[in-house]
């Protein structure tokens, strides 16, 4: 009997333009610790982790690998390949990757490298879902009433017991998503998650409910949110 493997693919490619910040979001100090080494150190420290690929802009590849990677001593971190114009092709970039090293059953997770305040236990759970269905989708309810707007008038007032707010990490068979990543890749398909990926296709995608706190590094007040998030769980301290 082979044994499952499960590895993250973390995209930190982007150019963090909603940050405004003088370097790329990602390497921004969060409690004493650069923002993508936080997110990178929940899967280093999870025994449900086998490996994690790393995608950063080509042009910041060394720098990572210095001041991230072996700064903190991330030893399951297998490489770190260049990103692509979106998120989309960053990630793609990233399972293509890893196509040698994965069997078509195991399972990828694919986690925002700007989602520092992840749990173990949500990888965990996620992990268990994506082997029972063709993906594990960490969400939250949403608060708000969502509205539809086109040219600055409100079309459409959705049913807010139906909607969610997507989050990271998204699991799934490595079979199943890559096949899904090369699909959209060939039709000229870009989704805003990888989950969608899979919907656009038909595949059952189940929920896996997330917490309000796992937020996205998006622009300056987040900064200050995670951190007061930190503080209240007592984790404020560098590694
Ligand atoms: N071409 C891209 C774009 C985004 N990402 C990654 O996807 C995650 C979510 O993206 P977002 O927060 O929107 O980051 P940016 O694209 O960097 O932000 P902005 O739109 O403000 O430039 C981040 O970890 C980001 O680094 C990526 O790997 N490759
Ligand atoms: C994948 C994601 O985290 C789900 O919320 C998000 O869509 C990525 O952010 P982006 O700003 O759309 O790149």
């Amino acid at each position: 009997m082979t044994t499952s493997r499960t590895f993250a693919v973390i995209p930190a490619a982007g150019m963090g333009k909603r940050m405004g910040a003088s370097i790329n979001k990602q390497y921004l100090q969060l409690a004493g610790m650069p923002i993508v080494a936080r997110t990178i150190s929940v899967f280093e420290n999870a025994p449900c982790i086998d490996g994690i690929l790393l995608v950063t802009p080509a042009d910041e590849i060394p720098y990572c690998r210095e001041h991230v990677v072996d700064a903190y001593g991330f030893r399951k971190v297998v490489d770190i390949v260049p990103g692509g114009k979106e998120r989309q092709n960053s990630v793609m970039n990233g399972l293509r990757a890893l196509q040698g090293r994965m069997g078509e059953h195991d399972v990828v997770l694919i986690h925002d490298g700007v989602r520092p305040l992840i749990s173990p236990e949500l990888l965990q759970e996620s992990i268990a879902v994506a082997r029972a269905c063709d993906g594990a989708l960490v969400a939250v309810p949403a608060k708000d009433t969502i509205k539809t707007v086109r040219d600055g008038f409100v079309i459409a007032t959705p049913d807010r017991e139906t909607l969610w707010q997507a989050q990271t990490p998204q699991a799934f068979r490595f079979g199943v998503i890559y096949a899904a990543h090369l699909a959209a890749e060939q039709e000229g398909f870009t989704g805003t998650d990888d989950a969608s990926l899979i919907e656009r296709r038909g595949g059952a995608v189940r929920i896996v409910r997330g917490d309000y706190r796992n937020i996205k590094i998006t622009t300056p007040e987040d900064i200050v949110l995670a951190e007061a998030f930190l503080a209240g769980s007592g984790q404020n301290g560098a590694l």
